[in-house]
């Protein structure tokens, strides 16, 4: 595998199988430290079954995983220190408050009274809880429920924090806050790695992400990269006033273009690897005394890519009815 330094998160063909099921599949990457890595998915893709394995939440069936060049299984009471968890449901105790869920999760570090009182009362106030601080956690909602578990895994200053869904089922406001929260955390020099199945919300955070499906990752890029790679070709949308019988043909003929779609009778689509002007389509059109009422030059979004490259269709991918991920 190919990087700059040694990363922080390695795994080379790591794999989770319940009975002859492949619930992850030869997975394959690595994670640099400072970068937010995103795994991206529809429902039963995997990835909590990969997130559970990295986490020691469950036993990797085969595969390598490293933490810093060591072996996580060999090592793992070590390197859980440089972990942090946030798992999809809350590990935090109901008849305790939001303060002493804080305090008691430290101990479990070894972390002494003192230090573990102001980290807790430190996070309160950087997760905007220090006013229910001393309310029991039961009394909680969902999104103030989330943040507290965000941050209880932040208690011993892990290297790198394992979020699995960390925006699904809680309130539009609240999901916003979560997601200002971890660029936030990143920006401080923290690795984020988290799953998704929102499309907008891999694209809003994650530096690199990988596209998984049904246990096994089908691409994996920095973002921006998806974004480029795939928009190299160019699509071009024309909307006329009438289309010609054989129009496609003649296209085809004309010009060298990889697809033409007449969408309707007003529709001509076409995509073509080396566009650069549209004033030869419009001459073309005219000759055949078709006007051009408007063209555009269409740009495939990450969900146009993440389609593309898996086949499956973006409404398994989209945010929660309603909800929009614009800050
Ligand atoms: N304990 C288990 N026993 C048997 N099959 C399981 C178990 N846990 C998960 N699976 C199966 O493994 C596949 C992957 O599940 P996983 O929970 O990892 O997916 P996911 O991408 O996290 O989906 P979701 O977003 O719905 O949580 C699914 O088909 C699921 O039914």
């Amino acid at each position: 595998m190919k990087y700059n330094k040694q990363p922080l998160i390695e795994v080379n063909n790591l794999t989770k199988k319940f009975g002859d099921f492949k619930a992850a599949d030869n997975i394959c990457f690595y994670i640099e430290s400072g970068e937010t890595f995103g795994f991206l998915g529809p429902n039963g893709a995997g990835k909590s079954s990969t997130i559970n394995m990295l986490t020691g939440l469950s036993r990797i069936t085969s595969g390598e995983y490293f933490v810093l060049g060591n072996d996580f299984e060999k090592n793992h009471k070590e390197l859980k220190k440089i972990i942090g968890v946030v798992p999809d449901e809350s590990n935090m105790y109901d008849e305790l408050t939001g303060f002493e869920n804080l305090f008691f999760t430290g101990s479990l570090y070894g972390i002494d009274k003192r230090t573990r009182a102001d980290r807790a009362k430190q996070l309160l106030k950087k997760f905007n809880l220090s006013e229910v601080k001393n309310k029991l956690f039961r009394y909680y909602s969902k999104g103030m429920k989330r943040k507290l578990t965000i941050a209880a895994a932040l208690m011993h200053q892990p290297k790198i924090l394992f979020l699995d869904e960390p925006t699904t089922g809680i309130d539009i406001q609240s999901a916003r806050d979560i997601r200002s929260l971890i660029k936030q955390l990143n920006y401080d020099g923290k690795t984020v790695f988290l799953t998704t199945h929102y499309i907008e919300e891999a694209e809003r955070l994650c530096e690199r992400i990988a596209f998984i499906v049904n246990g096994q990752i089908v691409k994996i890029d920095k973002t921006n990269k998806l974004l480029i790679d795939e928009n190299k070709g160019k699509t071009i949308e024309f909307v006329v006033d009438k289309v010609t019988p054989g129009i496609e043909k003649q296209i085809k003929e004309q010009f060298n273009v990889k697809l033409v779609n007449i969408k309707s009778k007003s529709y001509v689509v076409i995509e073509s690897e080396d566009f650069t002007t549209i004033f030869p389509y419009i001459e073309f059109f005219n000759k055949l005394k078709i006007n051009v009422l408007e063209a555009k030059v269409l740009k495939l979004s990450l969900e146009d890519v993440f389609v593309r490259m898996t086949g499956i269709e973006s409404n398994f991918l989209k945010t929660e009815k309603g909800e929009s991920t614009h800050d």
